[in-house]
């Protein structure tokens, strides 16, 4: 079944006989039932387009005849006919903006109230989520992130008067055609756009072009109890295992590795904290980056995916920013933070964020959170109170910058999470322009640090633009090798039987909470739909839904009352939920290294997890011989069938990447340059933790 069966599929869904349960319960808005929620609108801050603005506008949108949006001799090349700034804040559902019924995705357990209004609903409580009944395109489904909030086309519904699928009750809210006005749900306003005509950007999406709704719905706020914040759970049985993996630190002049929290000589209060969010020992990647960190180094980290990458960069910085005190928070109109954070999903940046408050507890450091899909006046109300560490996706990064609420002159620390994802072709020209903006600290006056579980070359290579030359390479284990703790299985299933052998699973694991990655947005509908109508408990996240949807989603995977989450990528990076025993590949995905990262959704932290993939041959075979190498890396078992496809589809000098380079970049890039002999490379298992040996520089 090829995509245009899928729409066929899903155009005319077959409804079984079943139809889930759910309450009519509520005409009330939002779980806290403020339904009027006052949220001030972002205007009232400044959308006026300030000297940046210009900048943003003369400096970037200029090159938008430079290429076809991707990378080559190491330059970022932009070529989207509407410019630069527009195509970067396109990324998350950058193909969706045209559309002419857009289609809003989301679905949600049946078990949640429900309403009617939809031009098609699939049956009750199916496409629960679904925007507009009209929503189906051909656009490309590819998920990128911290796009605006789409406003869709001119019959983009973001609301045809269907159901809220997180279930707070926002039903019976009837849009027009058109989605606009006369909406409100849960901390949610949307009105009117205001046509005012700016520069193109994510805030342009909320506050005017495009004639869009506003997005305003400003997120709840984390728990503020000391109980919520240091809330963890337990490491697993193979935590103890990390200290035999092989390290190699490269670089020149690396510092030593630490083995125990009290060799990092941190503050009393980040020990505190430490204690408290349960960490009495060290994993590989903090054992090594921390000192790195602490010496002042620049730093790319590669390690295999639930490994603890986010307390290996924040504990360093937060030591360093105590020392060197920083300034106390206090309401200034622009802030000046020492440190920003980036990655590329709203759910990973405010985990991040979730993070940087617990280790901070207690100090004077205000770690900041600001993504796309929530109010813009929001996110400025919240830089405004003080920020020390801002966390932020990349669209609205530049938009806060942009209005100046945000100056970059104290910035000492950089960090790029997932730091692959950020520097390809998707957010590679945001991150370029932000560390070329005006007042932004070169790269020999601030600390760039780059942390993920894959690095492909040509993203190696693109990242020494970022980080000074002597920066350090630390590789835990293969770069690019999936998490040993994480059983993979891999089937051949046709697609025509992929739903079957889905719902077969699914009834076999019962209640464990599993996650089922989808190519598409649409399909991740679909599939959920289908799930309910089988009695699977399911919801959706994508980057169709809006962000209160995904954020609902997300809180009742977690919280078990949705044991399955059917997502698309947008979900495949840094997630870090509790108790994930299961991701099934129900589509394998393009490339390898997004594989690695979708079935690091469990496994985590020690924890032993399982990963199904339904390979299809036909859509599937370039990946047969990526997947033998991660599978046999990872001393998992593989399918004779597997290998022969892999050997049919043989490509000579193949080391375990894809068309894109080679994933599997053992090594620092540095040393097919410049030779082993010139870098100082050291390999060893974490637990011997020996002092790199300096020989030859390498630069
Ligand atoms: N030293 C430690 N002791 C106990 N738990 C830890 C330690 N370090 C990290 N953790 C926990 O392990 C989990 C995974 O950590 P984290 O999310 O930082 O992994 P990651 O390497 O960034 O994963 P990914 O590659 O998927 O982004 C988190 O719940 C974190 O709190």
């Amino acid at each position: 079944m090829g995509d245009e069966d899928w729409d066929t599929e899903i155009l005319k869904p077959h409804i079984p006989s079943f139809v889930p349960v759910f309450d009519k319960d509520t005409f009330s808005s939002g779980a806290n039932g403020d339904a009027f929620n006052r949220a001030t609108d972002s205007s009232e801050i400044s959308d006026a387009p300030t000297r940046r603005d210009q900048f943003m506008r003369s400096g970037f949108a200029s090159g938008r005849s430079l290429g076809n949006r991707g990378f080559s001799s190491n330059k970022f090349e932009e070529g989207d006919s509407s410019g630069f700034w527009r195509e970067s804040n396109d990324f998350e559902d950058n193909q969706t903006r045209s559309r002419g019924f857009a289609r809003r995705g989301g679905y949600q357990d049946g078990n949640d109230s429900e309403a009617s209004g939809s031009a098609r609903r699939g049956g009750r409580g199916s496409f629960r989520g679904c925007r507009g009944g009209f929503g189906l395109t051909h656009n490309s489904e590819s998920e990128r992130e911290d796009g605006p909030q789409r406003p869709g086309g001119f019959f983009s519904s973001r609301r045809t008067g269907l159901v809220d699928p997180a279930g707070n009750g926002d039903n019976f809210r009837g849009r027009s055609v058109g989605g606009r006005g006369g909406y409100k749900g849960f901390n949610e306003e949307v009105v009117a756009g205001s046509g005012r005509s700016t520069w193109k950007s994510e805030a342009e999406g909320e506050s005017g072009d495009f004639q869009g709704p506003k997005v305003t719905y400003i997120p709840p706020p984390p728990p503020e109890n000391e109980e919520a914040i240091f809330a963890h759970y337990q490491t697993g049985i193979n935590f103890d295992k990390y200290d035999t993996i092989l390290v190699e630190v490269s670089g020149h002049d690396a510092p030593p590795a630490i083995l125990t929290f009290e060799e990092a000589d941190l503050c009393q209060t980040l020990n505190n904290n430490i204690t408290k969010a349960g960490y009495t020992k060290l994993t590989p990647v903090q054992k090594y980056s921390i000192p790195i960190i602490l010496a002042g180094r620049d730093l790319m980290a590669c390690a295999q995916t639930g490994s603890g990458k986010t307390a290996a960069f924040l504990l360093p910085i937060l030591a360093h920013m105590m020392r060197d005190g920083v300034t106390a928070s206090r309401f200034k109109d622009q802030q000046e933070p020492e440190c920003i954070i980036v990655a590329p999903t709203r759910e990973l940046i405010n985990q991040i964020f979730l993070e940087a408050r617990k280790f901070s507890f207690g100090t004077c450091i205000r770690p900041v959170v600001i993504y796309g899909g929530t109010q813009l006046g929001h996110s400025i109300r919240q830089i405004m109170q003080g920020c020390n560490i801002l966390c932020a996706t990349p669209g609205r990064l530049m938009d806060i910058i942009g209005k100046e609420k945000i100056g970059l002159r104290q910035v000492r620390y950089l960090v790029l999470d997932e730091a692959d994802r950020m520097l390809d072709m998707g957010f590679g020209p945001e991150m370029k322009k932000l560390i070329s903006f005006p007042g932004m600290p070169p790269k020999d006056q601030r600390q760039t640090l780059m942390f993920s579980a894959t690095f492909p070359e040509e993203i190696q290579r693109l990242a020494g633009e970022f980080l000074k030359t002597d920066y350090l390479f630390v590789a835990v284990g293969q770069v690019g090798g999936a998490c040993s703790d994480v059983q993979q299985t891999v089937l051949q299933v046709g697609q025509y039987s992929k739903r079957e052998k889905l719902v077969e699973i699914l009834r076999n694991i019962g209640e464990e909470r599993t996650m089922v990655f989808v190519e598409t947005k649409k399909k991740a509908d679909f599939i959920a739909t289908f799930l309910c109508q089988e009695k699977i408990s399911t919801t959706s996240i994508h980057g169709d839904r809006e962000q209160r949807e995904r954020e609902q989603a997300l809180g009742d995977f977690r919280c078990g009352k949705c044991p399955v989450l059917v997502a698309t990528s947008v979900a495949a990076r840094g997630l870090d939920i509790e108790n994930v025993q299961h991701v099934i590949n129900f589509d394998l995905p393009s490339t390898i290294d997004e594989y690695v990262h979708r079935i690091g959704r469990t496994g985590r932290c020690g924890n032993i997890g399982k990963a199904i993939s339904f390979f299809d041959p036909e859509p599937d075979s370039h990946l047969a011989q990526p997947l033998v190498k991660v599978l046999s890396d990872a001393q998992q078992d593989v399918p004779a069938w597997l290998e022969e496809i892999a050997f049919s589809t043989y490509v000579p000098g193949f080391s375990g990447g894809t068309s894109r380079g080679n994933v599997f970049a053992s090594v620092d890039t540095r040393k097919s340059y410049q030779g082993k002999s010139s870098m100082n490379i050291v390999g060893f298992s974490s637990a011997q933790a020996p002092n790199p040996v300096d020989d030859e520089s390498w630069d």
